[in-house]
């Protein structure tokens, strides 16, 4: 005998792009996402006994999906995907939790002789702003926002000197390295009870994530970095400090290493140390540092 444990489904990589066209001005405005809704309720018997008439087809949530952002505003993603996982558990009944996840692509408004151009954009690299949104009939709205694939390098500011050395070690302290990174960071909402909730908020899922990209981008070039850990912590401190509505901050950071090239062997050729100036970057292995950050008292989730 079996039994179906937890299970849900919907549509994953529904691709969509909004333009919005001022008709005064003749600005145009485009935001492209990726979005995956997963629906979940009583709907063990489309698995255990070939019922499909619980189901609501997958090509349906993707029309959903179209229609919702034809007929709402998609940012900030925050609210677009409350909107949209709000429809699916009130629309059936024996629907009972939505979870929606977007990814947001960046495109920049492209500079032509100075001037912002009106309707043409850059992408300017892998960059993305993401939103998981949860809606639990009976629960509320939980949301988790992020950046992800914000790829930076500093050449200097970076020392790893002070770490634990026994007969495992041959890393050299450093006062002085290259450190780079792919900023993966998220950042956890209060509960909302409901989209007027969501609403009520909207102007601080921008400034949020405004805030987070700042301070991880100001933190990251200034902070003379003792490690990979230190420097995290300082940026998740500085986040929730920023936007009181965040339970939380958590990072996942790489760290890319660029290694010193010994050229002493050509006719004594001085690059390593003070000296070095070209580096060979290392594509694996990496180091990978995560940490979660919470308000003192309130002890993170792990
Ligand atoms: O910032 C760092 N943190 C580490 O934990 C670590 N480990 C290592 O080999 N290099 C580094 N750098």
């Amino acid at each position: 005998m079996s039994a179906l444990g937890p299970a849900r489904y919907g549509k994953d990589n529904v691709r969509v792009l909004k333009v919005e066209r001022d008709a005064k001005t003749g600005i145009q405005t485009v935001v492209e996402m990726t979005v995956c809704v997963l629906l979940e309720g009583d709907i063990e018997t489309s698995y255990t006994k070939a019922d499909n008439s619980v189901i609501v087809a997958t090509d349906s949530i993707k029309n959903t999906i179209y229609i919702t952002a034809r007929q709402n505003p998609v940012t900030p993603p925050e609210l677009f995907g409350s909107i949209l996982g709000t429809h699916f558990i009130e629309k059936y009944n024996h629907i009972h939790a939505a979870h929606v996840n977007i990814i947001t692509h960046r495109w920049e408004r492209m500079d032509v002789d100075g001037k912002p151009h009106a309707h043409s954009f850059i992408q300017p690299g892998a960059e993305t702003r993401d939103v998981q949104v949860d809606v639990v009939e009976g629960k509320g709205i939980s949301i988790n926002s992020a950046i992800k694939g914000l790829t930076v390098l500093k050449s200097t500011g970076s020392q790893f000197w002070g770490f634990l050395r026994d007969e495992y070690t041959t890393l050299k302290e450093t006062w002085d390295r290259i450190l780079s990174t792919d900023v993966a960071a998220n950042w956890q909402w209060r509960q909302f009870a409901n989209v007027a909730e969501v609403k009520a908020d909207v102007g601080k899922f921008n400034a949020a994530y405004e805030a987070a990209r700042k301070i991880t981008l100001k933190t990251f070039a200034e902070d003379v970095s003792a490690s990979v850990q230190a420097t995290m912590y300082k940026m998740g401190e500085q986040i929730l400090a920023a936007a009181p509505l965040l339970e939380t901050v958590e990072y996942s950071l790489p760290n890319k290493h660029y290694f010193e090239i010994d050229l002493s062997w050509h006719k004594g050729l001085k690059n390593t140390g003070k000296d070095a100036e070209v580096y060979a970057p290392q594509s694996n292995p990496n180091g990978l540092i995560k940490c979660t950050v919470a308000r003192a008292g309130q002890k993170a989730k792990l």
